[in-house]
């Protein structure tokens, strides 16, 4: 069938690594952070990589131009199928996951006009005060060295979705990695009974769809509940049910699976992103020195810096986007899928081809961006400035991120908070080694890390926001 389709479509498919008759080039699959593999492949073979993987085609786009020109097609907007994540855990209807159809285009049209710049600005006073919070705790936990991120993640996620989704989303990032279950490649695995020896991955798929069931719906039904009574405060929850009451729809599965999914797939990649953010902050402590020199500048000091602060501080801004660009949160993007045979630089893809984008070697494309190993926010300064991440970081067509400004807004917020209140050191003694976890959202690995609190303000600060 394979010869045939190539055959008809009349082009060969891309290059790539050669595999075996049947497997394919599963072998080669690399085992974790795909990401450093595929832009060796990316060297080696050209923009358009082919692997084949049990029959299926896998493409994978390692430079700029050539994702958003591909990505940017209206007939590779669907997601291939997850069969782990998405029919075992229960992700399948997210937003996430869900194949272009009207259930999806329902999310993402509900999505658009509630996570717009107007409305997510909106929420700066919520962020605000969280970030309050967020330095808060960090005082009181920054007596001694933290050797993980819990404190961090706990209060990034503080609204009462995470603490029901968080067990669950860790699950969901490595289910989401290709090759890490084998259902992924034989879905018809997905059959075999939970009490089957060796059917594990049923066991742990039946329990996290429980906690997605959770996710989706507990907070849902709690703003529903608040809506009856007399005060409900603002939420994209509250703000999607009224919407769809004014249009006199009542079918509120694509409200409650859009806001489902925001949660879930919102936290993760801030929370990745800031875990990068102190990392480089320790590798690079002078520019460290200069961001906090900047802040100092505006805020006196004397207060927390806020988002209507941003014009004054360009540094700052670049720093954020130099942090995106060197460990982008989500390193592969989320795959695309085919829905049509396409031709593309010569060479065909086959309908329903699995096709990533590689985001971590876009940042560090050497015709893109000078010395792209080191970290210089001042790449993103000045008329020579260099492509904004933003650009790419976020992903490409139909499918690109629906939470860029809420992303934007809640990463400048943190960040801002904790570069002006504490400076961020390791303890004596210590070197740390770049590392980065290999799931979808890729967080830095944890390390022996101190906050040493940088203004004098901080005890006050437990009771009202300055
Ligand atoms: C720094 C933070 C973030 C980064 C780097 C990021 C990046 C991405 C990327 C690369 C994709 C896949 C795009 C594609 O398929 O081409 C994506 C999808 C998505 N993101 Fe984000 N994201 C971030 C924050 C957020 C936030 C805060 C939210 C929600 C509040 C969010 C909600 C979503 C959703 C729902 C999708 C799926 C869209 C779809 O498939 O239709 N993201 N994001």
């Amino acid at each position: 069938i394979y010869l045939k389709k190539r055959k008809q479509l009349g082009l060969p498919l891309p290059p790539g690594p050669s595999g075996l008759p049947f497997l394919g080039s599963v072998l080669k699959w690399p085992k974790g952070h795909a990401w450093v593999e595929f832009n060796e492949w990316t060297k080696e073979f050209g923009d358009v990589v082919h692997i084949s993987m049990m029959g299926n085609h896998v493409v994978i786009l390692g430079k700029y131009s050539s994702a958003k020109l591909f990505l940017d097609k209206s007939t590779v907007a669907s997601r291939p199928q997850f069969p782990m994540a998405g029919d075992l855990m229960g992700l399948a209807a997210t937003m996430v996951l869900a194949p272009h159809d009207p259930h999806w285009k329902k999310m993402r049209r509900l999505t658009h006009i509630f996570m717009g710049k107007n409305y997510v600005e909106e929420f700066s006073g919520v962020l605000q005060s969280s970030s309050k919070d967020l330095v808060t705790m960090m005082y009181k936990e920054s007596a001694k060295p933290w050797n993980n991120w819990d404190p961090l993640r706990k209060c990034i996620g503080e609204q009462i979705f995470t603490s029901l989704a968080e067990n669950a989303l860790d699950r969901i990032s490595y289910a989401l990695i290709v090759g890490s279950f084998w259902v992924d490649a034989f879905p018809t695995l997905k059959y075999i009974p939970p009490w089957f020896p060796g059917a594990h991955f049923r066991r742990h798929g039946a329990d996290t769809r429980h906690r997605v069931f959770d996710m989706v719906n507990l907070p849902f039904e709690h703003v529903k509940k608040d809506m009856s009574g007399a005060s409900c405060p603002p939420s994209v929850t509250r703000n999607m049910l009224e919407r769809l009451t004014e249009e006199k729809d009542t079918d509120e599965s694509g409200a409650k699976w859009a806001t489902g999914s925001l949660y879930g797939a919102g936290m993760e990649p801030v929370y990745a992103a800031m875990t990068t953010l102190i990392l480089a902050m320790v590798l690079n402590p002078s520019v460290q020195e200069k961001v906090q020199a900047e802040l100092d500048g505006v805020t006196g000091k004397k207060r927390l810096p806020t988002y209507e602060d941003r014009d004054e501080l360009p540094y700052f801004s670049a720093l954020l986007q130099e942090t995106l660009r060197w460990h982008p949160p989500i390193p592969l993007g989320v795959p695309h899928c085919t829905t049509s045979d396409e031709t593309y630089l010569g060479f065909s893809i086959p309908q329903n081809s699995t096709v990533f984008a590689n985001l971590w070697g876009i940042g560090r494309d050497g015709s893109i961006y000078r010395e792209p190993e080191s970290f210089r926010p001042e790449r993103f300064l000045g008329p020579d400035a260099e492509l904004s991440p933003e650009n790419w970081v976020f992903g490409f067509g139909r499918r690109a991120c629906v939470g860029t400004h809420y992303a934007r807004l809640s990463l400048f917020i943190y960040a801002a908070s904790i570069l002006q209140t504490f400076e961020i050191a390791v303890p004596d003694g210590i070197t740390v080694q770049p590392e980065f976890s290999p799931n979808t959202n890729s967080f830095a690995l944890p390390f022996p890390v101190k906050f040493v609190p940088r203004v004098d303000w901080l005890e006050a600060l437990k009771g009202s926001v300055p």
